[in-house]
């Protein structure tokens, strides 16, 4: 009844895709002598005008090595051209929520009235900087998305390195959000891992995802893992991705 009932609702927000965090304006330009205030006001409750928060931005746990990277694709986010006018750039950051329904649009509200307890499990650990500090970037035009990853004290595997589980986790969340970008919703059907070198527990890592091939409902990807500089190859995967329908996920599969 429940899984109905919310599928109702969730076929609103489809197709599943990133939203800035608040579409609707609370308050729309002032008029002199006229007070306007966005009609939705009388439409939703006013806690669902709370902004989520996004958890891809910088803060203060973040070292000069994830600053520098995010600095360096965020830069490219948008570009000046000539006579100053600025445009979209090759890059896009993507926004990053502690809850997978608020990647959807209108995913906000959705998130709100299903008052689960469900929650991202690389975004649930409240001290800033002990497990995951992570950040994502897609290029569509080269068919690439980039993560960047500070990996905190919370993630040890062998003494004072990265747990493989929480490197597979990583490649799983760039992978799994690249593979959504270019083919909608899907589920990991496959992912191969080799691990080539550790990782030290609090460096900084870069994960970039290629698509490979996309055939029907299957979309290939690989990833690389490599230092900050790029000297230096951690991991490598490849993975499939199957295309499933949202519906198929809300009846429990
Ligand atoms: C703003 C940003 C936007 C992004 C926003 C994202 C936000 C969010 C971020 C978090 C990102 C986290 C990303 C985590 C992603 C998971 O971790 S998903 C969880 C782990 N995965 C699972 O639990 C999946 C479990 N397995 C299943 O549910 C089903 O087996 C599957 C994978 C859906 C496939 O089932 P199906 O739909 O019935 O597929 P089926 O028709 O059997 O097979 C289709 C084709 O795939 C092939 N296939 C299926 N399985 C396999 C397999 N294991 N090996 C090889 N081939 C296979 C079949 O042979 C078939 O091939 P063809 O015959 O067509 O050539």
């Amino acid at each position: 009844m429940m899984a109905a009932s919310v599928r109702a609702t969730f076929r609103l927000f489809q197709p599943l895709r990133p939203v800035p965090p608040m579409r609707i304006p609370l308050r729309q330009p002032t008029v002199p002598g006229r007070t306007t205030v966005a009609r939705t006001m009388g439409v939703l409750p006013l806690p669902f005008f709370s902004k989520p928060r996004d958890f891809s931005l910088p803060n203060s746990s973040w070292g000069p090595e994830m600053v520098r990277l995010y600095e360096h694709y965020n830069s490219q986010c948008e570009v000046e051209r000539e006579g100053g006018e600025k445009q979209k750039g090759p890059w896009k950051r993507l926004p990053s929520y502690n809850r997978v329904l608020k990647y959807a649009t209108g995913g906000v509200y959705l998130s709100k009235l299903i008052q689960s307890k469900a929650r991202l499990f690389t975004r649930n650990i409240k001290e800033p900087g002990a497990s995951f500090e992570y950040v994502l970037f897609d290029n569509s035009e080269e068919q690439k998305c980039v993560g960047i990853l500070q990996a905190g004290h919370l993630l040890e595997g062998p003494p004072g390195f990265v747990h493989g589980g929480a490197i597979a986790t990583m490649i799983d969340t760039v992978t799994g959000a690249h593979a959504t970008l270019l083919s909608g919703p899907v589920m990991t059907a496959n992912l191969n891992i080799n691990y080539r070198s550790p990782i030290p527990l609090g460096s900084t890592v870069v994960l970039e995802s290629c698509l490979d091939k996309k055939e029907d409902k299957k979309t290939f990807v690989t990833c690389k893992v490599t230092s900050s500089n790029g000297s230096k190859l951690h991991s490598e995967a490849t993975a499939l991705f199957v295309s499933i329908s949202v519906c198929k996920i809300l009846d429990g599969v």
